[in-house]
């Protein structure tokens, strides 16, 4: 069994979620090979007894990882995902973060989730992602020009609203006069989108959601499209320039760029355990089903 190990950050109580999946993965003797800059995290902070193998770009990682575990967050499973791309490694987040709304691991269960991964005993939920092309080219979004919560725009160094002129599949939809316009997966639906108005979404529903955020027009609503859609972004404002972000990634561009958006021709594949679901983390994160009437 090949595993990759990813984290960003390293803090009090780290360690200990550090060691117990290391623990868990020598059992089953794994060969295990951490991201370069989070091992020497580790190595500064606690004994590590074992040299372990080290990667540091998505290059040096392939299809013969069978498992790809990230430590933190939903930050760092964002993280991750820029080094795991297409190779089709499934994902494991172990949260040791705020949220963690992505993660399959809490760290309170981690022994007992642990064992029953070691042991096969998971399901895998797809994930769709979108991708990003810009006219003129941008170095700066590439090449991670790819988001797996969303896509959007937002205005930049200044307080006036921006309009972005919004096509669908090359027909003219609107203009949203607004801070900015969210383009989401289902798996972002829960995240910024939804901060902004926009629906919750089955990650199993084959759709993307745009989520203008704070809209001047008031009949602007939250728009669900199949996500075949392809669609066509021109931002203007005052200012010359525009902030675009893909998940926690930012790139300055110039106004009137063309951006279009589209499905990637890629999946993420995140680790679920057996009795875990989308409708059990609704539940769980954002506490459906508490209402003391119930
Ligand atoms: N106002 C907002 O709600 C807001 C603003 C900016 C970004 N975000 C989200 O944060 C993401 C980046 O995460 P980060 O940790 O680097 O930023 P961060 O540190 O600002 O945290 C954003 C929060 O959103 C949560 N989150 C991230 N993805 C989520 C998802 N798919 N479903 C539910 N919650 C999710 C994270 O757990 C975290 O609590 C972006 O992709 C965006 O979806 C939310
Ligand atoms: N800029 C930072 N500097 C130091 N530690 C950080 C920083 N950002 C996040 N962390 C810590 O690193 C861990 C992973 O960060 P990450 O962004 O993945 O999670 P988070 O945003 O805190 O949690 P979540 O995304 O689940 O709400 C978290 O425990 C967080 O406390």
């Amino acid at each position: 069994m090949k595993i990759g190990i990813y984290g960003q950050f390293y803090h009090e109580n780290s360690e200990i979620y550090i060691q117990t999946l290391l623990d868990a993965l020598q059992k089953k003797e794994a060969e295990v090979v951490i991201e370069e800059n989070f091992l020497a995290i580790i190595n500064q902070n606690q004994e590590i007894t074992k040299n372990f193998s080290e990667f540091s770009t998505f290059t040096e990682l392939d299809s013969s990882f069978d498992l790809f575990f990230s430590i933190g967050g939903d930050g760092t499973i964002l993280k991750a995902v820029t080094f795991v791309r297409d190779l089709g490694i499934p994902i494991v987040g172990i949260n040791t973060g705020r949220l963690g709304f992505l993660a399959t691991i809490q760290k309170e269960e981690m022994t007992e989730s642990l064992n029953q991964i070691l042991d096969g005993e998971y399901s895998i939920s797809e994930r769709s992602l979108l991708t990003v092309e810009t006219f003129p080219k941008s170095e700066e979004i590439h090449p991670l020009n790819f988001a797996l919560n969303e896509v959007a725009v937002n205005r930049r160094n200044t307080t006036s609203m921006i309009k972005v002129e919004t096509l669908v599949n090359n027909n003219y939809l609107t203009s949203y006069w607004s801070d900015g316009l969210i383009v989401s997966t289902p798996t972002g639906s829960t995240g910024y989108s939804l901060s902004c108005g926009g629906p919750v979404i089955d990650p199993q529903a084959n759709n993307i959601v745009l989520t203008p955020i704070a809209p001047h027009n008031l009949n602007a609503r939250p728009l669900v499209l199949p996500d075949s859609s392809v669609l066509t972004l021109k931002v203007s404002g005052r200012e010359n320039t525009f902030l675009l972000s893909m998940d926690s990634r930012i790139a300055t561009l110039d106004n009137e760029t063309k951006i279009i958006i589209k499905k990637a021709p890629f999946t993420i594949q995140l680790l679920q355990l057996h009795d875990d679901s989308f409708i059990k983390t609704l539940r769980k994160k954002l506490l459906w089903g508490e209402d003391k009437r119930n």
